[in-house]
């Protein structure tokens, strides 16, 4: 799913309004719909307090508008409008008289002095600010958001939470609504993936108000959601007469003394992924460990007995996955030196090998095209310096990318995987996830896809998904304390045939940030 910029949506807006010939009014009617039977379906007119908080631009006229259809059906409702300018909007106008012709006068708020009262078992709706915010809001009124924040009442969002700003960082945390749902129009926004703003959302929903078709689908954005379509769209169904060479034979390079589990996890994880072969490249000491765990896995030892000092192989693999467990040593840097100069097979990097690179920046020119590195954010901060907020990391990352021709994979509760001008947002994984040695799994199924001849962005894209997917489906039996990265490993099997399950609902998205 596109996930399209505050500029793009304007603009979706008035070709639709150009296109069939309607007023602009008529397409927030459309969307006050929209929201209204969402809502209605779910309280079948329930006598619950509904508080609406409305602005005086677009996003307050959905709410005036709601108001009236609330109204209209007997729905026991009080409208503020939260007056912060003079500039109302034409259709805020237009939908205020029709509201006062049903003789509903909302109280207009112009400070924080009279907070309204509100019941936590009331129901807000928060209509302030849409995608137009262009500053943060002002003192008095990021103290109304503070005040129903507060309230714990529950807080149903119109197109996003008042107080975010749709393509750029928040300034002012206080200044935000904490929206338990959030229907958002045509698009969700990439704010709500964000790790920064991402906790402002509990849930969310796209409402579609039939923005045009022609001009969403010819429309490139910098930022994909990726979810079971576009996962199932980038898997390369097995061939009846393949054979294991057909897959690939995956490297894993990685392991020091008391480090040689990461090794053992990206091996198992590349050959769960689907790799023909998978062998591992560690020092002596990792021999008969890999050999014991791991029956499926060939074992190829270092001259060095707990460390890797001289990486060398006869053989020809299809790609190689360096980094886990491996250690920084400084005869480990040089031997990943000469690697990095003798080699010409697809990579992927991660962990001591991000270190390393983090501590020897030149190294970055040996990489080969299009190379895979999987940081967290401490790793990723090491490669590309701080950042003031998510959009400054972002920014930064594209930079890094392009200069030099690799793929990121931005790892968090979103993982993002960025290639130049675009960035992947992955919508599997939960919190059980933050465990030891996971992120050598993701490692082994992005090298095993790799392997199987994905191109490096699909391997990336894929394998997020899949290991995201595997520890949704972990969680279901371990709960999120219990979830290891074995069983993270056991489940890759069950989110491939996940794949192919016909979804029971709707898009209804819970957010993972923090
Ligand atoms: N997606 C669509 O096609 C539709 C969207 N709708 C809704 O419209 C809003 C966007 O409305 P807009 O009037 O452009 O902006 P806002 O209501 O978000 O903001 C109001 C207005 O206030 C000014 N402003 C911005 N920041 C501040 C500030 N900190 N303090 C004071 N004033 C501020 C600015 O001039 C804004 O224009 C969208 O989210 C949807 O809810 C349509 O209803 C249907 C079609
Ligand atoms: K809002």
């Amino acid at each position: 799913m596109k996930l399209y910029s505050a500029k793009q949506i304007y603009k979706a807006d008035q070709i639709s309004i150009k296109k069939e010939e309607i007023t602009s009014d008529e397409l927030m009617e459309r969307a006050a719909l929209q929201l209204f039977n969402w809502i209605h379906l779910r309280m079948q007119g329930a006598p619950v307090k509904i508080h609406l908080f409305c602005g005086i631009g677009n996003n307050g006229g959905d709410g005036i508008a709601l108001a009236r259809h609330l109204l209209d059906h007997g729905y026991n409702i009080s409208v503020y409008v939260i007056n912060y300018s003079e500039k109302r909007s034409k259709d805020f106008l237009i939908n205020l008289e029709r509201l006062k012709t049903r003789k509903c006068w909302p109280s207009f708020i112009s400070s924080d002095d009279e907070l309204p009262e509100i019941g936590k078992d009331d129901i807000i709706v928060d209509g302030i600010f849409g995608i137009g915010l262009n500053r943060t809001p002002d003192d008095w009124v990021a103290k109304i958001i503070q005040h129903l924040n507060k309230s714990e009442a529950f807080i149903l969002s119109i197109d996003i939470p008042s107080g975010l700003f749709t393509d750029q960082g928040p300034e002012n945390l206080e200044a935000i609504i904490k929206s338990n749902f959030v229907l958002s129009f045509q698009t969700p926004k990439l704010v709500f993936f964000l790790p920064q703003t991402g906790s402002f959302i509990e849930q969310w929903e796209v409402l579609d108000i039939g923005l045009d078709p022609e001009y969403l689908m010819a429309t490139e954005t910098d930022y994909e959601l990726i979810g079971n379509n576009e996962a199932l769209s980038v898997y390369k169904p097995r061939e009846k007469y393949a054979h294991k060479g057909t897959y690939g034979h995956t490297l894993i390079i990685g392991g020091s003394y008391g480090k040689m589990g990461a090794v053992c996890l990206a091996a198992n994880a590349a050959l769960h992924a689907g790799s023909g072969l998978v062998t591992a490249y560690v020092p002596k000491i990792g021999y008969s460990i890999l050999q014991t765990s791991l029956p499926e896995v060939m074992v190829l030892t270092d001259s060095n007995e707990d460390l890797l000092e001289n990486i060398e192989f006869d053989f020809e693999p299809t790609v190689v996955g360096i980094g886990v467990g491996m250690g920084t040593n400084n005869k480990t840097v040089t031997g990943f030196t000469e690697f990095l100069n003798k080699n010409k097979k697809p990579l992927v990097l991660d962990a001591d090998a991000l270190n390393i690179l983090s501590k020897n920046k030149s190294l970055l020119k040996k990489l080969p095209e299009n190379t895979i590195l999987t940081p967290h954010p401490k790793e990723l901060e090491r490669l590309i310096g701080t950042w003031k907020d998510d959009f400054e990391k972002l920014d930064k990352v594209k930079k890094f990318t392009k200069k030099f021709k690799c793929i990121v994979v931005i790892k968090g509760a979103h993982t993002i995987v960025v290639q130049i001008d675009k960035g992947y947002v992955n919508t599997t994984g939960n919190p059980g996830m933050a465990t030891a040695g996971s992120g050598d799994v993701l490692t082994g199924i992005i090298t095993g896809l790799r392997a199987q001849g994905y191109t490096a962005l699909d391997a990336a894209i894929f394998g997020v998904y899949l290991h995201g997917k595997a520890g949704d489906i972990a969680v279901e039996s371990t709960g999120y304390q219990s979830l290891v990265a074995s069983s993270l490993i056991e489940s890759i099997g069950s989110a491939y045939l996940d794949l192919f399950k016909i979804p029971e609902h709707p898009v209804v998205e819970e957010s993972k940030g923090q």
